[in-house]
């Protein structure tokens, strides 16, 4: 844990801009706790008038002025309550809000290295924490403050030796609390551990389910899910266990302390019925019984504050944490303004690469051009640094400075929304938001007309199948709308990069789940169309024949450039690749 001062410092971040909120509550809370003081001297004072010749219009006056109060305790009460639990709830949906604003801002190569699991933990059960640390954990300290202050002192007029007795128990009552509260919240936060866990392997069977079936690996899975859930099990029978033998120990201590002062009280009580003026009237002992009772809940209620705070600062620390995590790939200090006539001419000069957990270059001093209205395929074996230059030209992850320039514009001096508003990337796993088709396909163009959506899916050969779709475009697709083919999720990926109708379009083995025949027919759309320059990342030899020119990349290089049919009749990784191809093809033709 924190430091206490830092631990401060932390808290009146969260708390300063709701100050004349909580301020607010602190008045309500204080009114609270004066009336509550007031009215078991009120109730001693209608009881102790109950002498011989009271009147029913005394009783009754005295009944009414106690039904007022308390009518007017259990508003100002609930008020209190709504002003401090909605500081607590308003900075746990702010704080939730940013913290998922910040996973916005962060590359995808750091969250993939994070565990969904622990990130849903951090934004759902910390950032809970934290409301209960500042909602209920003020309240109750505030409170218990506010109770002892008010009440004591009228406890004492009545009777310091009974007020004394029935406090004795109290610091039992708080070191039960204390005890049992620490197992508590390690058990709660090892419950919500392996609940995080359980999510992570939903998640991850889930979107491996093919790999389970194909493998048959349905009983080991299986297992695996039985151990965690078995782990969730213990930790939360565990805690219903601490909880059920808490709650009924802690009534027990207030029934002990409420005894206490019955015995106590007696002798007191006896001696004012014998006319001792030190002895005490009925009038004061059921206010002081009301006293006792007024302050249990709020000492027990201490002791879980102090436990909300030291969890809650965990939490918040923890949140924090992900808060803290500075985005890598974000604006430039004093970024360029846009090339106002954008042509999409590319140019990537001896571009290097090493990914931060990798020892080698992926790239190692790339360079070529990419002319405007260019069709251009870039082949290579695999691992070669394909796709490492396509998320380079996309800035998922970051190149060096003045090493790739559209229209002339480092990319790194651009703006992030700038440059993908002049670079539209197609990646290899196409993903589709649970969405209908056509929201699906102007994702990035959300007021796109109809009719442009129509002309970009035609365009991604994509009119026969969304023809075919129960609803058309208006089916819902995603996780749980229908189920595209591969194919169909590769074309639907580039319709909406196509709609984006951005100079330079990036296709990272984009249509490697669609036949040569149909991405030949994209390309030729591609061609015709004319509006972007093209690179088109692929194994698809066959399609990247029809290209204008060919870059072909080896370890990291680009090794050769140049037409097909130049290419194809130069000794060379080309060559080899192709015949290469040519091989497998006849090969699994003779299959067939
Ligand atoms: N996130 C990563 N972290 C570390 N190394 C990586 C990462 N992604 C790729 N690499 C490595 O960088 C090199 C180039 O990978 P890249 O994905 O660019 O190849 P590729 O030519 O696109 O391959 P393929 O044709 O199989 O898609 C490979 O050696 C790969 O192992």
């Amino acid at each position: 844990m924190a430091p206490v001062g830092v631990q401060f410092r932390r808290l009146q971040r969260q708390l300063a801009p709701h100050g004349k909120r909580l301020a607010a509550g602190a008045v309500a809370l204080m009114v609270l706790n004066l009336i509550g003081a007031v009215l078991p001297l009120l109730v001693q004072d209608t009881i102790d008038r109950l002498a011989p010749g009271f009147t029913m219009e005394e009783l009754a006056g005295g009944a009414a002025r106690l039904l007022v109060l308390a009518t007017v305790m259990a508003v100002v009460r609930m008020i209190s309550r709504l002003l401090v639990f909605e500081v607590g709830i308003s900075v746990e949906t702010g704080l939730r809000q940013r913290l998922f604003d910040h996973l916005l801002v962060q590359e995808p190569g750091w969250l993939s290295r994070m565990r969904t699991g622990e990130l849903i933990t951090r934004a759902t059960y910390d950032v809970n924490n934290v409301r209960r640390m500042l909602g209920f954990a003020v309240l109750n300290l505030v409170n218990v403050v506010m109770v002892y202050g008010t009440q004591l002192p009228a406890m004492v007029s009545i009777d310091p030796g009974l007020t004394v007795a029935a406090l004795s128990l109290h610091p039992a009552m708080l070191l039960l609390v204390q005890l049992f509260g620490k197992r508590m919240a390690r058990l709660q936060r090892r419950q919500q551990e392996h609940l995080s866990e359980l999510s992570d392997l939903i998640q991850e069977d889930l979107s491996g389910i093919s790999a389970i079936k194909i493998y048959g690996q349905e009983a080991n899975e299986h297992e695996a899910f039985s151990v965690l859930n078995r782990h969730y099990r213990n930790a939360a029978l565990s805690l219903a266990k601490l909880r059920s033998t808490l709650f009924p120990a802690l009534e027990k201590i207030s029934n002990l302390s409420l005894l206490l002062l019955l015995a106590l009280g007696a002798g007191r009580l006896e001696a004012a019925a014998l006319g001792d003026p030190q002895g005490l009237s009925i009038g004061g002992f059921v206010a002081l019984l009301l006293y006792a009772e007024r302050l249990v809940f709020p000492t027990a209620l201490f002791g879980f504050t102090i436990n909300t705070f030291q969890v809650g600062q965990v939490s918040l620390e923890r949140v924090e944490e992900v808060l803290a995590r500075q985005p890598q790939i974000t604006d430039p200090a004093v970024a360029e303004p846009l090339e106002p006539q954008p042509a999409g001419r590319l140019q990537v000069q001896n571009l290097h690469y090493r990914y931060p957990d990798s020892r080698r270059e992926a790239l190692a001093g790339v360079n070529f051009t990419l002319q405007p209205g260019e069709l251009v395929a870039l082949v290579g074996a695999v691992g070669c640094g394909k796709s490492t230059v396509a998320r380079l030209l996309g800035r998922i992850i970051d190149p060096p400075e003045k090493s790739v320039f559209l229209d002339g514009q480092d990319i790194r001096q651009l703006r992030l929304d700038d440059l993908r508003s002049r670079i539209a990337l197609v990646p290899q796993e196409a993903y589709l938001f649970t969405a209908t088709m056509e929201d699906n396909l102007r994702y990035g163009q959300p007021d796109t007309e109809r009719q442009q959506v129509i002309h970009y899916a035609a365009a991604a050969q994509l009119s026969q199948d969304i023809e075919g779709f129960p609803r058309g475009l208006d089916t819902m697709v995603g996780e749980r709308g229908i189920t595209l083919s591969g194919g169909q999720r590769q074309r639907s990926a580039l319709a909406r990069a196509l709609l984006q109708q951005a100079p330079l379009l990036v296709l990272d083995d984009a249509l490697a789940s669609v036949d040569n025949a149909t991405a030949s027919g994209i390309l030729d759309n591609l061609r015709q169309h004319r509006q972007s320059t093209v690179l088109f990342i692929s194994h698809q030899l066959a399609a990247a024949a029809s290209c204008d020119r060919v870059l072909v990349m080896e370890a990291g290089r680009i090794v050769q450039s140049g037409r097909h049919q130049t290419l194809l009749h130069q000794s060379g990784p080309y060559q080899q690749l192709w015949h290469r191809q040519a091989v497998e093809t006849s090969w699994s033709r003779s299959l067939v």
